[in-house]
């Protein structure tokens, strides 16, 4: 198997454009994501975030009308030239801003991948949903009621369930989507704590609104305005000496 030195990018985009029908949504996206880092995107609403956090699992292949130009390689692998969208998204795992698991047992949820991808055999699956669970910090609280409704639990529950969900699936990389949007100020610590364990294991990209969420999970961030990446560094350098005004302003709260 092959071994990355630390700091080996493992997502690279080179002059990513992306159009809603007319509409330019990004515009010459360069960005080399690396692996094992959790990658923060930033940026006022509009900005593309989400536009172009979706481009990276080929998401917006879902909506009619876009175009897309430029490369994403993923793994030395063209995304957009391959026509196994399912493995992509098999090694690209998402987790959305609400949790949005199905009306089925805690168990199936998460078992719910592994049984699509051909997983019958009672035991491993077994081993599978109790391993994800306990990696999305939620064995705990749910191994005895695996098969009561997911439906059922708190609004945090429910979103690191979803995190185990993703994981069920062994993806290299998640992409989380303003993740603790939709929760309150303990379950989203829950979740940024989370969110930093597992970073060992996998690549993490995240859009979050909230600047101190940025700075407190992240080791880059990218910020986003017009649909461009104006600045794109480490963490610690966007929040405390930002190369460019548009990004000081924002930062520092100066700014739309
Ligand atoms: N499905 C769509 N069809 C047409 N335009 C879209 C679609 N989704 C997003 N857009 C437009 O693309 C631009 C970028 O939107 P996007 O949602 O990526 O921004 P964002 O930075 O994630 O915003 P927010 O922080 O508010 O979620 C916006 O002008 C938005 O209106």
């Amino acid at each position: 198997m092959e071994q990355r030195k630390e700091g080996t990018s493992i997502i690279n985009v080179r002059d990513l454009n992306l159009f809603y029908g007319e509409k330019q949504a990004l515009f010459g996206v360069d960005l080399a994501i690396l692996e094992k880092e959790v990658t923060a995107l930033i940026g006022p609403s509009g900005c593309g975030k989400s536009t172009f956090l979706r481009t990276l699992n080929r998401m917006n292949d879902l909506i009619d009308g876009v175009k897309i130009t430029g490369d994403i390689v993923i793994d030395h692998e063209d995304i957009y030239k391959t026509n196994d969208v399912i493995k992509l998204r098999t090694k690209v795992g998402m987790v959305f801003q609400k949790p949005n698991l199905f009306p089925m047992s805690i168990y199936d949820n998460v078992a719910y991948g592994p049984r699509m991808q051909g997983i019958k055999n009672k035991k491993e699956l077994n081993k599978i949903v109790e391993e994800s669970l306990r990696s999305a910090a939620i064995w705990d609280e749910v191994q005895d009621r695996l098969k009561t409704s997911a439906l059922g639990l708190s609004g945090g529950q429910q979103q690191r369930v979803c995190i185990a969900r993703a994981i069920a699936m062994k993806p290299d990389i998640i992409l989380m989507d303003e993740p603790t949007s939709a929760l309150d100020p303990i379950s989203t610590l829950k979740i940024e704590e989370l969110i930093t364990n597992m970073k060992k294991d996998y690549t993490i990209v995240i859009v979050t609104h909230n600047m101190q969420q940025a700075a407190r999970v992240s080791d880059k961030t990218a910020f986003f305005l017009n649909g461009e990446v104006v600045e794109y560094d480490d963490t610690d350098n966007i929040f405390s000496t930002p190369q460019d005004q548009r990004t000081e302003d924002y930062v520092t709260g100066r700014f739309g």
